[in-house]
């Protein structure tokens, strides 16, 4: 199949931003697909569903916090060929939300620097996006 031939998966995803600048990453926990690996929060835009509204959903389900939609600024995006999927990663920042984060599904959560994030391994799609987090902080 020619890598125009997968589906496009369409995945919303944010860089949450602490007070001293540091970004929330999360543990993909073990039996999911690309485990152990370090993400930003977020996951599937659901039908019916805008890129905003699942981050306020996810961000509620996965890590206990409470943000609104125009708290939600879009930085850049992900577009990255997987085996069976191609997926489209909308990347937001978000400074401004309520509730003291943890991984409420068992995930390890962690606060970094912009400068440590490639001590991290995160999913191959993630990689480029790293130097626009890096310019920005
Ligand atoms: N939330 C999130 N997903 C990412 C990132 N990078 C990346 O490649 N993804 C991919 O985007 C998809 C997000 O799906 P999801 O979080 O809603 O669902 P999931 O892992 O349960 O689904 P899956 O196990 O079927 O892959 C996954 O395939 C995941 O590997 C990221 O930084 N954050």
């Amino acid at each position: 199949m020619s890598e125009g031939g997968r589906k496009i998966i369409l995945v919303a995803a944010c860089a949450l931003i602490d007070t001293d600048g540091r970004i929330l990453l999360a543990q993909r926990p073990e039996g999911k697909s690309l485990a152990g690996l370090w993400e930003f929060p977020g996951g599937k835009v659901e039908p019916g569903e805008t890129p905003e509204e699942t981050l306020v959903r996810e961000l509620q389900e996965e890590l206990g916090i409470q943000t609104k939609i125009p708290c939600l600024a879009p930085l850049t995006f992900a577009s990255h060929t997987y085996e069976t999927f191609h997926l489209l990663m909308p990347l937001y920042v978000c400074r401004r939300y309520e509730g003291i984060a943890h991984g409420r599904e068992g995930q390890a959560i962690k606060w970094v620097r912009p400068q440590a994030l490639r001590d991290y391994p995160m999913p191959p799609a993630d990689e480029p996006l790293i130097p626009f987090l890096q310019d920005l902080l």
